[in-house]
């Protein structure tokens, strides 16, 4: 992850200087799921981008010439080796990080600053520990004066959480706390969910049931996710497509199409074509891994 230039606590939740200049060319309108009245996710245009850190004259170049159209509501899931830019891209994306070069649009808007249209999960979960689990979801909302009117307690009760309302988030598991994150950020409405390896924490079966829980959300709200992880089953059981990115500087080294049935289920995993992408991602991972080595 980004070391600098990262979110506040509730950034997500509370920004409110979204995207104001003009558009570019709109979306074709595909959908990866759902058809366009039902769906509640935006389009991400990423343009030529780029991001050199420049600490102490180091000059990082972080990420270098990314472009990239995702559609709304489609799901993809980023892999890469450590230290390629996954999380910088994601945060130029979320207008946390103001990218050097290029362009991102959310939803036809370009980006230039965070906005409550995008909301994001980290690994180590942001709730505020002095505010039980209902007080944190409704946060965001309420910051913004929407009205909750019993929101928080359904997206909980959603998330498997009803009866640990009034807990406060030491008191939860590592993976309920992960859960009532999702709540929260989902509490938001975003359109655009950027989740930066919100799962790698977790054991190896809370993070498979967390995996199955995202996927009934988004199959019902048609969100559009951008998904951070390590993990190549996590990152084809999920994705409608997955960017692998190549060693530093952070490039686009292959999309590729997940073209499994949906809704999916952990029976998906035992099939050959499962297979074949899992071994031809590896073999791409493995030669950036190889390439970053050297
Ligand atoms: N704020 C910063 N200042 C200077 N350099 C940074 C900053 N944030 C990230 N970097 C550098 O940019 C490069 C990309 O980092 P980034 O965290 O985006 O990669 P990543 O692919 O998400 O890594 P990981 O998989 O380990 O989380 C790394 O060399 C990192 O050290």
């Amino acid at each position: 992850m980004s070391d600098g230039a990262g979110p506040s606590e509730d950034a997500a939740a509370t920004a409110e200087d979204g995207p104001t200049e003009a558009p570019p060319s709109p979306s074709d309108g595909a959908t990866a799921s759902g058809t366009d009245s039902e769906r509640r996710g935006g389009s991400v245009h990423i343009e030529s981008l780029s991001k050199v850190y420049d600490p102490d004259g180091e000059h990082v170049v972080a990420v270098d010439d990314v472009t990239l159209n995702i559609d709304a509501g489609e799901f993809i899931t980023v892999l890469g080796p450590s230290g390629c830019g996954k999380s910088t891209l994601m945060n130029c994306i979320a207008g946390f990080i103001e990218p050097t070069g290029g362009n991102i649009y959310a939803d036809g808007e370009v980006v230039n600053g965070p906005g409550a249209d995008r909301g994001l999960v980290f690994q180590d979960n942001r709730l505020l520990p002095w505010k039980t689990i209902e007080e944190n979801v409704e946060l965001g909302p309420k910051m913004r004066g929407a009205v909750t009117d019993g929101r928080a307690r359904r997206l909980l009760e959603e998330m498997g959480l009803d009866g640990f309302e009034d807990a406060y988030p030491a008191e939860l598991s590592g993976g309920m706390q992960q859960r009532a994150e999702i709540a929260r950020l989902l509490a938001n409405d975003p359109e655009i969910m950027l989740m930066d390896e919100p799962f790698s924490a977790l054991d190896a079966l809370t993070k498979e049931i967390l995996q199955e829980m995202l996927l009934e959300v988004w199959d019902e709200d048609n969100r559009t996710v951008v998904f951070i992880t390590h993990d190549v089953e996590e990152a084809i059981f999920l994705a409608d497509r997955i960017l692998v990115m190549t060693a530093a500087p952070g490039r686009v080294k292959e999309l590729i199409d997940v073209d499994l049935d949906r809704p999916r289920d952990r029976s998906v995993t035992t099939t050959d074509r499962f297979t074949e992408l899992k071994e031809h991602v590896l073999e791409l991972i493995h030669e950036e891994a190889k390439e970053a080595m050297e």
